[in-house]
């Protein structure tokens, strides 16, 4: 087993407005994080998902526990590690190209011929291939959405995590770009963490659903997705199995 994160009893207390008075966001989180594996989150609207993704981040710090990232205490974002964001819009430099916004995050550190050959893969993994010189806003929603996940994965990331990243598209793209982000994980073998409010997202894409209640946010139950790893919207969506999942995961949030 190739463990990438490990997170031990973390708990997480922030301040209420300018006070010294503190509330407790997240409440003894445990879980471990493989390599090429897609990790789902779902749970209600302030449970603490989108905390606890800051904290793998290194954008938050814990108060207690331990997040350990290849071995190394998490202190400040690790390089390896790039976020996406479900607000793409506000994500993308609009004075930029698209071959100039997925290169800024890596522009200082590369040569220029390195920077260039992996902006091109980063555009041919995204399929915005003969879109290079055009910018944000000349391309679609779901275009914009691409080009955000090129931008991280021109990093050479071994874990995207990503806030509802799907959730302002339409139907037909988002199902297109789960197909997209299930061949790029089979592609690269990133680790994948994916919070979602879509239950049936969750488990189309996971290979673990974690359902978080709260507040404090703490993860209720975490359920292996025993499905085959060829994922097809239509076949996989429809099978008994599936439906056993979605059925027990709405229960588990409704209880909560
Ligand atoms: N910087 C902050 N300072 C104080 N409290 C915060 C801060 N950021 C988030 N919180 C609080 O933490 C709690 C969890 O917020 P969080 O954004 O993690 O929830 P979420 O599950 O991602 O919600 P949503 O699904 O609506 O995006 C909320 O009560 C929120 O007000």
């Amino acid at each position: 087993m190739n463990l990438i994160y490990e997170i031990n009893e973390l708990f997480l207390e922030l301040p209420v407005g300018k006070s010294n008075e503190k509330r407790s966001i997240l409440k003894n989180i445990n879980l471990t994080i493989e390599a090429g594996k897609i990790y789902t989150i779902v749970g209600a609207s302030g449970c603490g998902k989108t905390s606890l993704l800051r904290i793998l981040g290194g954008l938050t710090n814990k108060s207690t526990g331990q997040v350990f990232f290849q071995n190394t205490e998490v202190t400040a974002p690790p390089a390896e590690v790039a976020f996406v964001f479900q607000d793409y819009a506000n994500a993308l430099l609009p004075w930029r190209t698209v071959e100039k916004n997925i290169s800024l995050p890596i522009e200082d550190r590369l040569n220029p011929e390195e920077c260039a050959a992996r902006v091109k893969e980063a555009i041919r993994q995204v399929h915005l291939t003969g879109r290079e010189h055009d910018y944000p806003w000349q391309l679609s929603g779901g275009m914009q959405q691409r080009l955000q996940i090129a931008r991280a994965l021109a990093t050479k990331p071994k874990v995207l995590l990503m806030d509802e990243p799907f959730a302002a598209l339409d139907a037909m793209t988002k199902a297109s770009m789960q197909d997209e982000l299930l061949k790029l994980r089979d592609e690269t073998n990133l680790s994948i963490v994916f919070i979602t409010h879509d239950i049936e997202e969750a488990i189309y894409l996971g290979d673990q659903v974690s359902i978080m209640r709260g507040p404090p946010g703490e993860i209720s139950q975490s359920i292996e997705i025993s499905l085959s790893q060829h994922r097809d919207q239509l076949t996989t969506r429809g099978l008994p199995e599936f439906l056993e999942y979605r059925k027990s995961i709405h229960e588990s949030i409704k209880v909560n």
